[in-house]
């Protein structure tokens, strides 16, 4: 008599960085879906992206995107990962061919913070002295601080969180500016000096949430991935993702923006700076959550209308230059 063995369930392979915020987020996933599916073996896969090894170079001038996770995104389409954990602010709007954004987790504080160095614990951004240098290789931040603090000046920094944390430490910034849900999920909540307010910075697109892509039609993957959706977040960030998308060109541009959702309604904020901070554009669209993506398109679409295409466009040429 033979007896029905059921083949196990298929081991999913889950790809990260190696960096220690992404651990801790590709962990914390890992360990949620062994939870919501006790019968399953999930492995982590880590991998070197090229912003990992690229760590000379001012992010604001590497043009190219996703280079935080082109290589996760191989080992998808070469089956060697099922699905990849990021900081949905890094990943491209436009994923590659054959892949997909699978999930979008509940979002942590997506403001950025302020973290100074020790001898300015009393002050606030608009209390420090005149030419601190504020640490920032952002330029959504740079332009937003540049608008509302005209007496602060701006160096670029790269490197993990410890990295930076550690040159703020050694006197070579006064202060920087990081994402608060990045310091939360590292354990460095207490380095946050002063949460920045959404009238002064919008924060980025997708920041506080982290994206799960994985290949389109791996439906076994898809089913096991979005038991971690937050539909709330989700559409938030299709929201942010889809105004992002239609204004963007070659370069990392200063776009910033702010989401709510009361009741069926989705409120979105979408702002595109000058590097100078002297031209601000800020638009505003309400509409019905479930069709997220479209008030993106529509409001990218205002912000055209008021001038933000020239603004993209003067600083495209000027990174070329
Ligand atoms: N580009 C770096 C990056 N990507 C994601 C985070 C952490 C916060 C998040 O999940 O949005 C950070 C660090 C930072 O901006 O300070």
């Amino acid at each position: 008599m033979s007896s029905a063995v059921s083949s196990p369930a298929r081991t999913i392979r889950i790809g990260s960085r190696k960096s220690q915020l992404a651990l801790v987020q590709t962990y914390w996933v890992q360990e949620q879906l062994q939870k919501a599916f006790p019968d399953r073996t999930f492995e982590v896969h880590t991998m070197s992206t090229q912003g990992d090894k690229i760590l000379d170079v001012a992010l604001a001038k590497i043009g190219d995107k996703g280079l935080f996770t082109k290589e996760l995104e191989l080992g998808m389409i070469n089956n060697e990962i099922d699905f990849a954990v990021h900081s949905l602010k890094d990943l491209p709007t436009r994923l590659p061919e054959g892949l997909m954004l699978g999930c979008v987790t509940e979002r942590e504080n997506p403001a950025d913070a302020l973290v100074v160095h020790e001898k300015h614990k009393d002050k606030q951004l608009a209390t420090l002295p005149a030419g601190a240098v504020i640490g920032t290789s952002s330029l959504r931040r740079l332009a937003q601080l540049r608008h509302h603090y005209p007496h602060l000046s701006f160096k670029d920094v790269r490197g993990n969180l410890n990295t930076r944390l550690a040159k703020l430490d050694a006197g070579e910034y006064d202060a920087l500016i990081l994402a608060v849900a990045g310091l939360h999920r590292l354990g460095m909540g207490d380095r946050i000096h002063q949460a920045i307010p959404s009238e002064v910075s919008l924060h980025a697109v997708g920041q506080g949430a982290l994206g799960i892509e994985c290949r389109e039609g791996d439906a076994e993957v898809l089913n096991v991935i979005k038991a971690l959706e937050h539909t709330p977040t989700a559409q938030r960030c299709y929201a942010e993702r889809a105004f992002l998308r239609e204004l963007e060109g070659g370069c990392q541009v200063p776009i910033g923006v702010n989401t709510e959702i009361n009741g069926d309604a989705l409120t979105l904020t979408g702002l595109v700076a000058s590097l100078d901070g002297q031209t601000i554009i800020k638009e505003s669209i309400t509409g019905p959550a479930t069709e997220a993506e479209r008030l993106g398109t529509e409001l990218a679409n205002q912000a055209k209308q008021q001038g933000a295409q020239e603004i993209l466009n003067q600083i495209t040429a000027e990174m070329r230059s």
